[in-house]
């Protein structure tokens, strides 16, 4: 019998809802395999962090997208504490990434007998990532995203944002050091990336690697718009760093500077960086956290 004792963390407005119909086969298989465990639905931004801050279990499983698991690496502060994916989001790329299946009935049987994993986190500021933070052309995407997610689910959502934020986009001027080498740049687009895709399945770091302990950092710079919509489709191969408007690096600590008020995109949700002369601070954790994997 399996001892652990389990939480799941579920967020009902993750994929259109996909979460609530987890809950049978969750009760179903926990009950079979006569394990502890507890389920708490979210209520709210912020909740899911809230929840796996103050949870006792072993294992919290985070079943929603990776805006849910980001709130709950964010949340357990415990370096004890393993996290399982459910995956039940609209773009789920984290999940993807490290290859958890989608039918639930596989991810729970890694979540009931999975190896244990441990991975890097990113940090902006005073806020974890779990997968890619940017600024630029796609937090104003992912900004449109959040909105038309309502409507229509899966890639087709990341699409219609992508197409609408291609058309209204300005580009950024800003100073980016990595670590320590300063660069200016006209920028549409900068990712920091800790996993290799993002926004439904765009490879803009093929590379990354979440065990080396630094960021794949991904520079889109100015370009015209009819050439960005040719581009644009190439970084769902990982074919975009053949352009010559793109560049690759890979940092462990980065800083931004910009007077330009700047919105962040942090595994899919956005904030509003906090102005601060000693400008925006991205970069790898110590702090790592525990998954459950293949
Ligand atoms: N009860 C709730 N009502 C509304 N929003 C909620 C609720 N609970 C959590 N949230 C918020 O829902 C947002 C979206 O969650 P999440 O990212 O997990 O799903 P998704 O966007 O469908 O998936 P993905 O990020 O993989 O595309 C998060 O910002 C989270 O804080």
């Amino acid at each position: 019998m399996n001892k652990r004792s389990y939480l799941f963390i579920v967020n009902p407005a993750s994929g259109k809802g996909k979460p609530l119909d987890r809950l049978k086969i969750i009760k179903e298989t926990m009950e079979k395999e006569g394990c502890m465990y507890r389920i708490q639905l979210t209520e709210g931004v912020g909740h899911a962090k809230k929840l796996a801050e103050e949870a006792k279990e072993d294992v919290i499983v985070a079943v929603g997208g990776d805006g849910t698991i980001n709130e709950i690496a964010n949340g357990v502060k415990n370096g004890n504490k393993i996290i399982g994916l459910l995956p039940s989001g609209t773009g789920n790329d984290f999940v993807r990434s490290l290859n958890i299946p989608s039918d639930p009935q596989e991810a729970l049987e890694i979540i009931l007998n999975g190896k244990t994993r441990e991975i890097n986190l990113g940090i902006v500021q005073d806020m974890y990532f779990v997968n890619v933070a940017s600024v630029g052309l796609d937090a104003h995407i992912a900004d449109k995203v959040t909105s038309i997610k309502k409507y229509i689910t899966g890639t087709k959502a990341y699409i219609v944002a992508l197409i609408k934020g291609l058309i209204t986009y300005k580009t950024i001027q800003l100073k980016l050091s990595v670590d320590g080498k300063l660069v200016d740049i006209n920028t549409m687009l900068i990712a920091f990336c800790n996993g290799g895709s993002y926004g439904g399945g765009m490879k803009i770091a093929p590379m990354a690697d979440f065990n080396d302990d630094l960021l794949d950092i991904c520079i889109v710079s100015k370009m015209k718009k009819l050439k960005l919509f040719i581009l644009f489709p190439s970084i769902f191969k990982g074919n975009h760093i053949r352009y010559k408007e793109v560049e690759a690096l890979r940092g462990k600590e980065m800083v931004l500077y910009t007077n330009e008020k700047v919105k962040i995109n942090i595994d899919g949700e956005i904030i509003e960086a906090i102005e601060n002369k000693d400008g925006i601070f991205i970069g790898v954790s110590d702090r790592k956290i525990k998954l459950l994997v293949r």
